[in-house]
């Protein structure tokens, strides 16, 4: 690990701060999305009210002795946090807790009659029926007349911008974005993405992917394509556990968009056939390790997922959160180098993520001021900057 100065940690403690308005206002609206989505029953209506109370209000409380998940958060700091205010631990882990405390309220973990009901469903589906993912669906029959470079190339730009539900892979979208004051892509290190895919490629590919519906769309097109074309040999996709941050994806939801794509008809429907038999032989591998939902790092990732990783040809990180876990959720002056903050992950690693919040490393000199110059610090939390960033 090279020797890089340390910077703060992001707390959720600065009233006016981004991490703050997420603790204060986004949870609790959080919450009542969650209490209007299902007619919960009163003894869940209650546990909810006790979240609110608790995570705005209250201070953290360690899970119950029976809890089948109390050993692990052991591990991942729950101790040490414990009696602390939720503003003044590491805003990561905050965050975690919540979901984590939320699924519990709703009696996710059962046993029960609501037991492994994702909260988010409703809201998920939405997304993916919407006839907006029609039309980018539909979109994918012009692409297929194309070469497979600018296909690859077109799928990768919809898998980046997917990250902000909005799938880029309508080629007319790139031009608009080059004609704008700021360029939408602050960091652009997909040639070297390209060189470490190969053309003719046996090796493996890592996924780990972020949101479902209309991001998990097209990260799913570009395995596809990838496989395809012989570029990798076998693709493992890391997704949740367990319902996370709202929209992240979970196995279910790699179903359900696996049967979108089949029942939508023209080239979406060839793409799901096509992963559908790549799961079935192996191909395409299904992960959903407990640390994907870890309030931590990618730093304290367990062997077991390093070992995964270190074996791929390339792990491909998707999302702001992901990137916040793997360079570490600190305020980074935006030139410290992506290769430093990156050294301890156990392989070449590239990372595609809208910017919505405040890390971020990797810039030069020149765009950091760029930006500022046009936005102030709205770039950094807006979701209309991108960036591809890559470690050999
Ligand atoms: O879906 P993404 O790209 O991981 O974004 C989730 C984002 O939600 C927030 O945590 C706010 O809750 C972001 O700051 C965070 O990183």
């Amino acid at each position: 690990m090279p020797d890089i100065p340390a910077a703060p940690v992001i707390l959720g403690n600065e009233p006016g701060s981004f991490p703050h308005s997420v603790l204060a206002e986004r949870h609790p609206a959080i919450i009542r999305q969650v209490r209007e989505a299902f007619p919960y029953e009163p003894r869940q209506r209650r546990a909810l009210d006790a979240l609110l109370a608790n995570c705005t209000e209250g201070e953290i409380e360690p899970l119950p002795a029976d809890a089948h998940d109390r050993e692990r958060w052991e591990t991942w700091d729950m101790d040490a946090h414990a009696g602390h205010s939720w503003y003044d631990v590491p805003w990561l882990w905050s965050e975690s807790w919540f979901y984590r405390r939320l699924l519990d309220a709703v009696g996710y973990f059962g046993p029960g009659p609501w037991q492994g009901i994702d909260p988010f469903l409703p809201s998920k589906r939405a997304e993916l029926d919407s006839p907006a993912t029609d039309g980018e669906l539909a979109a994918l029959d012009d692409l297929a007349g194309r070469p497979a470079e600018e296909q690859a190339r077109a799928l990768l730009h919809g898998s980046l911008w997917g990250n902000r539900a909005d799938l880029g892979f309508r080629l007319s979208a790139e031009g608009a974005e080059e004609a704008a004051p700021v360029p939408g892509l602050v960091a652009d290190d997909s040639e070297r993405l390209w060189s470490l895919l190969g053309t003719a490629g046996t090796g493996t590919l890592c996924l780990v992917a972020d949101n479902a519906g209309r991001e998990l769309v097209p990260d799913l097109l570009l395995v596809a394509h990838l496989l395809a074309q012989g570029r990798i040999g076998r693709a493992v996709l890391h997704v949740k556990p367990h319902p996370y941050y709202v929209s992240d994806a979970t196995p279910a939801d790699v179903v359900d968009a696996l049967r979108r794509l089949t029942a939508a008809g023209g080239a979406a429907a060839a793409y799901g056939r096509g992963l559908w038999t790549a799961l079935s032989e192996g191909r395409l591998t299904l992960r959903a390790h407990p640390f994907s939902c870890s309030p931590l790092p990618y730093e304290r990732m367990p062997d077991d997922l390093r070992a995964d990783f270190a074996a791929a040809a390339v792990t491909l990180v998707k999302g702001d959160l992901n990137y916040r876990r793997l360079v570490g959720d600190r305020y980074w002056p935006p030139t410290t180098p992506f290769a430093d903050v990156t050294a301890h992950f156990p392989g070449p690693v590239a990372a595609l993520r809208t910017l919505k919040s405040d890390v971020i490393t990797g810039l030069t000199p020149g765009t950091e001021a760029a930006l500022v110059a046009a936005e102030g610090q709205r770039w950094r939390t807006g979701g209309t900057h991108a960036l591809v960033q890559v470690r050999a």
